[in-house]
């Protein structure tokens, strides 16, 4: 359904050559529903540009349900829905009026369109603000007008851009229960960019891990997770019993233990049934844990261990869009 080779995207700013894209190999097949998970500035939106043929690749190859992105653009387009950053919606129009003339225009009954405008309106908490001009709602507000747009006409391909990044939590699972139904009940085939881990997590069957215009890693969430194992943190009474957990703990298979005075911590693929027997063993040679902590691995403990970066650092510009959202509305 998409496929890339080697795509990449230059582009020039002061006389310096920005690499956006770095020679994605990509394979997609229908039905997939896949997050683009990186922080910002990763090359995330410029490779959707791409496979939505809004930029030409500088280099590289890209298909997008059968047609070349850059010898077919027509052909593409009217394969794919495209929800972008920016506002898609006329200003001066009410927001029920351009659901219901994008409805139109891909061929709904007058009928089927009305039912379909108001199933969006409501799916996205719209329905009370529908008869406002667009120009008249809040940023959050209109980001759920521009997503429901997007999902109208129900493509065979979506292709969503940070579809949820100045909403509140409420109508982020909202717009998640919309996707994953498109996803579920129609087949489409849908990629989304998200810098919300726990929304890649949540939503994706796939996700693939972009960073500094590179692939670095792609598979199922829970996968990616697994492979990095569970967290144990231990606490004990002295340095020297930490030093001596930390000895009985390299004995688990595939363990990285780190000592800090008297704190001891283990990552190890299957740390959450070691866990157990680990204490059992220090308590019966005499050094006991006085304190234990037994997590899970997130997404972000996986960027971490990927490129030494939290992916939790560039989330902050997002949580404060969602305050502004609360106060605009
Ligand atoms: N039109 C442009 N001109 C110059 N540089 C650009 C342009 N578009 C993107 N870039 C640069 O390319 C890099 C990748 O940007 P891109 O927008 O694809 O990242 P992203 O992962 O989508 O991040 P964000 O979440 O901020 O949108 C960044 O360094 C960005 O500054």
């Amino acid at each position: 359904m998409i496929r890339t080779v080697g795509l990449t995207r230059h582009f020039t700013r002061n006389k310096q050559t920005i690499e956006a894209v770095r020679g994605l190999d990509l394979e997609i097949a229908p039905g997939e529903l896949v997050a683009f998970l990186g922080p910002n500035g990763a090359g995330k939106s410029t490779t959707l540009r791409m496979l939505t043929t809004l930029i030409a690749p500088t280099a590289g190859t890209a298909e997008v349900a059968g047609y070349d992105v850059t010898r077919d653009r027509a052909a593409v387009r009217r394969s794919i829905g495209y929800v972008g950053q920016g506002n898609a919606a006329g200003h001066q129009y009410r927001g029920r009026d351009e659901l219901m003339s994008q409805a139109r225009a891909h061929g709904l009954s007058r009928r089927d369109a009305r039912a379909r405008t108001e199933e969006l309106l409501e799916a996205f908490d719209l329905t009370e603000h529908a008869d406002r001009p667009v120009s008249r709602l809040s940023g959050g507000q209109r980001r759920r007008l521009d997503v429901a747009i997007g999902l109208v006409q129900e493509p065979a391909i979506l292709f969503l851009d940070e579809p949820s990044t100045g909403l509140d939590p409420q109508n982020r699972v909202n717009l998640q229960e919309q996707v994953r139904r498109l996803n579920a009940e129609l087949g489409t085939t849908i990629v989304i960019t998200t810098h919300y881990l726990e929304e890649a997590d949540a939503l994706a069957g796939r996700v693939i891990v972009i960073d500094h215009g590179r692939m670095i890693a792609d598979d199922t969430a829970g996968a990616l997770k697994s492979a990095l194992g569970d967290l144990v943190s231990m606490e004990l009474a002295t340095t020297e019993h930490a030093q001596a957990a930390a000895i009985r703990a390299d004995r688990i298979p595939g363990a990285q233990v780190t000592v800090a005075g008297t704190s001891v911590e283990v990552r190890a693929p299957f740390g959450r049934s070691a866990a157990p027997a680990l204490v059992a063993d220090l308590a019966a040679a005499g050094t006991p844990v006085t304190g234990l902590e037994v997590v899970g691995p997130t997404l972000d403990d996986v960027f971490l261990n990927l490129t030494g970066r939290s992916l939790r650092e560039s989330d902050h510009t997002a949580e404060q869009t969602d305050q502004h959202e609360g106060e605009a509305a």
